[in-house]
């Protein structure tokens, strides 16, 4: 049946890693099912390809980045909402429904979501289905895939679709129901029932819908329906969409619980942070202790098919595995509803006669890369220094790049980007157990299949149409993070043992979804670690290059100052040490800050060839000469907010444990280099830095300099802890506790002399700390609640005098 445009809808995404767009995308793909055609485009084409004043219905999509701010591709937009000069019935024929991505471990969680949505409603939109908030530190999906299920209903409703029409691609799905029969059934209309096809309802072979069901009778049943409508005609989605987890679906509720408190590993897919990040791998803490259950396991050794050269495992570890492979009594006794197939797109050929030029392709075939201000640039290696001693429970590493004649300009603040590569071992150990060895380094070409289902199927822009498998997989593609549900869906359709077809089915079921995420996305399973746990799935390739995600570049701040070492960038992190265990079946390390200390393995000085000063940086290994092929591509980022005002006299308090005193070692880098005269306080303001660390003996970064600029007047205030040494002193174990005892001059300062908070390392716990200590500090000096202080801290955050540059 064609469908006439009474049934369209405008569907925009702002997305700065891809999360949003790709949600985005998924609802225009499923749209079709329910009748409905969503013109889609990025808010980056405002008045280009849609007028949002000219629209009577709109899906919004979006996420937030930097410190609360749109995404690059949002921010135009959101410019034209904030307009002053708007009339508050401007937007008064539209209707709408928003989507917010963002993450629960920043302050401002979902801001530009919320900005969005505060900004409609006050020009006089109308929602016609009510805001979901999805939270990537507990997983986008668990508010998305209920908000999104009520969605098509509402859209359906509220353009007054026939739904007793609702027509299903008849070649994709052959299915034809009703909205009423199906809810009945109380089922989804996107999906079907294993139990159904196990019992010959449907052996389809066709590869993208073998799971699908040719008629819909006889499904089994969820406990409601997609969407309810409350009272004021908005419609609700059936779960709650806060990003509590104590608040999130009842259905799940008891087990979220339970994950959530036992650790805070996760923000696997978005989180960029300061370091590797956006695997989420880098972001597993190894001492945080996870809860096992105690279900015994299907297959208990889930290394089967790594070869112990290629990646170190561990037996001690890795020998008892979750219950990843096991099937939970209740899930395996009862039907449970996977998601339909997505309809394969990719052709993959080999072209074993022609070869190519690896060397000319760009990097990611030069797709864009996300916040970027600048070109790619290759910046040589002149320094890398571990800054930490060998009992250090992590290695500090720091990094010196010569980017003389580049055209890269930066300030004290703010962060580059590396653009990363994956391990090659880890990749060629993932090809070996695809099987396809033999054929990585031989040209490829990928195009889209000839009448594909898939809407505005394309060559993902980042992978090159003609390469090698092995460039895609080392240099374009992700393959640490953990698989996304779709992805799970598609192997489903290559693994030949029932019981681990039958488990993978369960990981992405609505049913399965608390294992999903106790499973898969706590531990950061990668790809290789579910094929290592299924040994009898054997995807081809092609079919995982439509569903892994784009290798993220990851940022890093700069320490150093333009002023001091014009034409040299300096970083520093920690190595992510990820171990085996929770069903990572082989060791690894952060796949951006393992990448550079393998670089730069052969040519790191010494711990005690450095004790912190710049100057003790003339052992160089640029002198040396030996290390001139060592080259990192890194670029300049947008939205960089973290700086210090031109104005010294403003007093500045710093908040950096870790490797986030970076920035700070910056500022103080180049404040020293301005030369300004330190004794009149009419010129040089106080300069507070909170620093703490594990061990004084083992990480005290930096501490030669910062010691340094204490006694030269740089620094006014340097106060350290050490949170490991002091356990059983009374002194000040964290840099919260340090900012309370010295409350009253930290007032004075911020309520009296205007000064700027800059507080920089883990969002997760210490920002958030850190926060409320600044809260106790303010109530303390205005006698006040501590609502009333929470509200100044807020006016602060708006004035631009408490910056944070965090990451999880
Ligand atoms: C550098 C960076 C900054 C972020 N800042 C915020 C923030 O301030 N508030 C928030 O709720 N989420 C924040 N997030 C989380 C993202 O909004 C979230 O991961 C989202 O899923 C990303 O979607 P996208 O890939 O479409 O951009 C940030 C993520 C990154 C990488």
């Amino acid at each position: 049946m064609p469908v006439s445009t009474k049934n369209r809808f405008l569907l925009l995404y702002g997305s700065q890693t891809g999360q949003a767009k790709a949600i985005s995308e998924e609802i225009a793909e499923k749209a079709e099912k329910f009748n409905l055609i969503a013109d889609l485009h990025c808010l980056s084409q405002t008045e280009k390809k849609f007028n949002i004043e000219r629209e009577h219905c709109v899906v919004i999509v979006t996420s937030t980045t930097g410190d609360g701010e749109p995404p690059d591709t949002a921010q135009k937009f959101v410019r034209r909402l904030k307009k002053k000069t708007l009339p508050s019935n401007h937007l008064e024929n539209l209707n709408y429904a928003l989507l917010g991505l963002g993450d629960s471990n920043y302050t401002n969680f979902c801001n530009n979501g919320k900005t969005i949505d505060r900004q409609l409603e006050q020009l006089g939109a109308k929602r016609f289905y009510e805001s979901g908030w999805a939270d990537d530190a507990v997983g986008l999906e668990i508010a998305a895939e209920p908000w999104m299920e009520g969605l098509f209903p509402a859209i359906q409703k509220f353009l007054s679709v026939d739904i007793n029409s609702t027509c299903y691609d008849s070649t994709e799905t052959s299915c034809r129901t009703n909205q009423s029969e199906s809810n009945e059934n109380g089922c989804s209309l996107h999906e079907t029932t294993i139990n159904q096809m196990e019992n010959g309802h449907d052996k389809g072979d066709s590869q993208e819908n073998r799971l699908e069901s040719k008629s819909m009778p006889g499904l089994h049943s969820y406990e409601s329906s997609p969407a309810l409508l409350s009272p004021n005609g908005i419609t609700k989605p059936v779960f709650s969409l806060d990003s509590n987890c104590d608040k999130t679906s009842e259905v799940t509720s008891s087990k979220l619980n339970s994950i959530t408190n036992v650790n805070n590993l996760s923000s696997s897919s978005s989180h960029l942070g300061k370091s590797d990040s956006n695997t989420g791998t880098d972001n597993v803490d190894c001492n945080t202790h996870i809860n096992r259950t105690n279900s015994s396991t299907l297959i208990t050794k889930s290394k089967l098919n790594l070869n112990q050269n290629e990646l170190q495992t561990s037996d001690k570890e890795g020998g008892c595995q979750p219950s990843l492979t096991t099937s939970l009594p209740p899930l395996s006794e009862s039907s449970v509803s996977v998601p339909v197939l997505s309809a394969a797109y990719l052709k993959l050929e080999y072209l074993n006669d022609e070869t190519v030029n690896l060397n000319e392709i760009p990097l990611q075939n030069g797709c864009p890369m996300p916040s970027a201000s600048s070109e790619i640039t290759m910046a040589r290696v002149t320094s890398s220094s571990v800054l930490t001693k060998e009992e250090a429970v992590k290695k500090t590493l720091c990094l010196r790049l010569n980017i003389q004649k580049k055209m890269i300009e930066y300030l004290p603040g703010d962060s580059i980007s590396v653009v990363v590569e994956n391990d090659e071992n880890e990749v060629k150990a993932l090809l070996k157990r695809l099987s396809i060895l033999k054929c990585v380094d031989t040209t490829c070409s990928l195009t889209v299949i000839e009448g594909t289902k898939k809407k505005n199927a394309s060559v993902p822009s980042h992978i090159p149409p003609l390469c090698t498998l092995r460039h895609i997989f080392t240099t374009c593609i992700d393959i640490r993070e953990p698989p996304k549900k779709a992805l799970f869906r598609a192997l489903v359709e290559y693994t030949s043992d029932q019981g681990q077809k039958r488990r993978i089915q369960e990981l992405c079921s609505k049913q399965g979804a608390a294992d999903y995420t106790q499973f898969v996305r706590q531990p950061s399973l990668s790809l290789m670690d579910i094929l290592n746990a299924f040994p009898s799935c054997i995807p081809p390739v092609e079919r995982l290059l439509e569903h892994l995600p784009r290798l993220q570049p990851r940022p890093y701040s700069v320490c150093s100052s333009p002023l001091v070492n014009p034409g040299i960038i300096e970083i520093v992190f920690n190595i992510v040490n990820i171990p085996v265990g929770e069903g990572r079946s082989y060791h690894r390390n952060g796949i951006c800050t393992g990448m550079l200390d393998r670089i730069t393995k052969n040519v790191q000085t010494k711990e005690v060839a450095w004790e912190g000063s710049a100057d003790d940086l003339s052992n160089t290994l640029e002198k040396l000469n030996i290390n001139d092929y060592i080259q990192v591509p890194i670029f300049t980022r947008t939205n960089q907010h973290f700086h210090m005002s031109d104005d010294l006299s403003i007093p500045i308090i710093m908040v950096g444990p870790g490797t986030g005193v970076a920035p700070f070692v910056g500022f103080l880098r180049h404040r020293q280099a301005l030369k300004t005269d330190m004794s009149d306080p009419e010129l040089y303001g106080n300069t507070w830095l909170f620093y703490g660390c594990r061990h004084e003996k083992r990480d005290y970064i930096y501490r030669k300099e910062l010691e340094d600029f204490l006694s030269t007047g740089i620094l006014s205030h340097l106060c350290v802890c050490f949170s490991r040494d002091n356990q059983l002193q009374k002194s000040p174990q964290y840099v919260q506790d340090n900012i309370r005892n010295n409350s009253t001059e930290l007032s004075t300062l911020i309520m009296e002399k205007n000064a700027t908070v800059f507080v920089c390392g883990d969002a997760k716990n210490m920002a958030k700390d850190v926060n409320e200590a600044f809260i106790s500090v303010i109530q303390s000096y205005k006698e006040c609640t501590a609502e009333e202080a929470k509200r100044e801290l807020m006016k602060m955050r708006l004035h631009k005098r408490y910056l944070e540059d965090v990451w999880t």
